[in-house]
């Protein structure tokens, strides 16, 4: 396996899940895992959820490594429509090697990644929950945000002020997610009297209410023993009742480790770095390794130098590859392509999205006059050559509505306008 500036410990779907068009995937237990297999039914109101929150104590490296994801995003595909929306947030290129493949055999003129944004959000510091330093306003930001990147200080440095006087992730990892949980046990009691005086006739509101209400009374009791929202297991129904409250601890979480240059080549031996995959275990969540003070450095130099100074640490690639393929199956998100001579695209869908959804995404006329996708898979496309050699080979199959897109799949959608 290739060394790499960062290390997935945890069993998150990174390069597999690109490999193969059915991949199985080992996800932590969180409240997108049941997506795999859920199909979205046609009335359920689609929204990508495509942002990411880099969250952590202040002065742990959340704004150097948001500079080097977005500056490497950018850097990775020069024909990405890349922008800074505001000055902390950033859409980043999803780095498939796929794409490239497709657009070389169909010849496009160009091609055009999937793309994530990644949102820097300021230091939160305990008591964040209550107003102290930045407090709720931040506590908002996340709030805005699918999924969460903590960053937490891993490497030693005496010029580097740590809030808490010294480098201690466990604690760290604690202090964050305290304030989150307060922050969600707070809405929740709110929320639960609100329901408690509730005086609807109507019966559906009524079955609704109760789903939320009980939903709520668990996870309030869960956050009392320590585990995040996510960690309750709760129906379709339930989470939907509960969605507009964006509870905190619900969202999927990502450690991130970040280390010093001299750990990056064998992090498991920093006990900080054993420390964060306990607790990243233990809280159902994934973790990922990485220098961001290296990574930021090697956005400042020409590529090619670039292999040098990461030979010269003991890696042989950036590790931001890595975490931004962590970040996007973390969302639960996948890929399928539209390849021809104009360009070969990746698209975003959810896990368990029909034809007719994902051709919506392209756009909404596509998926209002849906008739008929046709479809085949990455290898079969890579294997035959082109769509029409897939076709002659009867690789290219005539999928309907009902058709689950699989990650990887090559598809040309026939509609009517
Ligand atoms: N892996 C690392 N090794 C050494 N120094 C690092 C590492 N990562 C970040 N730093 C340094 O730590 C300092 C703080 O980084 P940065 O400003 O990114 O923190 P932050 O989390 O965004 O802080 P704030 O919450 O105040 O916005 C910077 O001087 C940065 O160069
Ligand atoms: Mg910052």
């Amino acid at each position: 396996m290739a060394r790499i500036a960062c290390h997935h410990i945890v069993a998150l779907p990174l390069k597999s899940s690109f490999l193969t068009r059915t991949s199985s995937i080992c996800f932590p237990e969180t409240s997108l895992s049941t997506g795999f297999r859920r199909r979205f039914s046609s009335n359920s109101k689609i929204s990508m959820s495509l942002k990411a929150g880099i969250v952590g104590l202040p002065n742990v490296g959340k704004s150097t490594l948001f500079n080097a994801v977005v500056e490497n995003g950018k850097a990775q595909a020069a024909n990405f429509p890349f922008c800074t929306i505001e000055p902390n947030v950033g859409i980043v290129a999803v780095p498939d090697s796929r794409l490239q493949v497709l657009s070389n055999l169909s010849k496009s003129q160009r091609s055009v990644p999937a793309s994530i944004e990644f949102v820097d959000i300021a230091g939160l510091v305990k008591g964040a929950s209550q107003g102290e330093g930045l407090g709720n306003k931040f506590l908002s930001h996340i709030r805005e945000v699918d999924s969460i990147l903590q960053v937490v200080r891993c490497f030693e440095d005496n010029d580097i002020v740590h809030v808490n006087g010294q480098v201690d992730p466990k604690s760290d990892i604690d202090v964050i997610n305290l304030e989150l949980a307060f922050s969600d046990l707070d809405q929740i009691e709110k929320r639960i009297d609100k329901l408690k005086k509730s005086k609807s006739n109507n019966s559906q509101v009524k079955v609704k209410e109760e789903a939320e209400k009980s939903a709520l009374e668990r996870i309030q009791e869960a956050l009392m023993a320590g585990k995040p929202a996510r960690s309750v297991a709760l129906t379709d129904f339930e989470k939907e009742s509960i969605s507009h409250l964006c509870l905190l601890t619900m969202k999927p979480v990502i450690y991130v480790a970040n280390v010093a240059e001299s750990d990056l080549a064998s992090p498991e031996s920093n006990p900080y770095v054993k420390n964060v995959m306990e607790l990243a275990s233990e809280l159902q969540s994934g973790i990922v390794t990485v220098s961001a003070q290296v990574e930021s450095e090697l956005t400042e130099l020409p590529s090619e130098e670039r292999t040098e100074f990461l030979t010269s640490l003991g890696v042989d690639e950036s590790g931001l590859g890595n975490l931004i393929r962590a970040t996007y199956n973390l969302l639960g998100l996948r890929t399928y392509f539209t390849s021809g001579e104009k360009e070969t695209k990746a698209w975003t869908i959810h896990a368990g999205m029909t034809a007719p959804q994902a051709a919506g995404v392209i756009h909404s006329d596509f998926e209002k006059g849906f008739i008929r996708a046709e479809t085949v898979a990455y290898n079969d496309f890579v294997a035959a050559g082109s769509l029409s050699a897939a076709r002659e080979k009867g690789l290219l199959r005539s999928e309907g509505k009902d058709y689950i897109v699989q990650e990887g799949d090559v598809m040309l959608f026939r509609f009517n306008v």
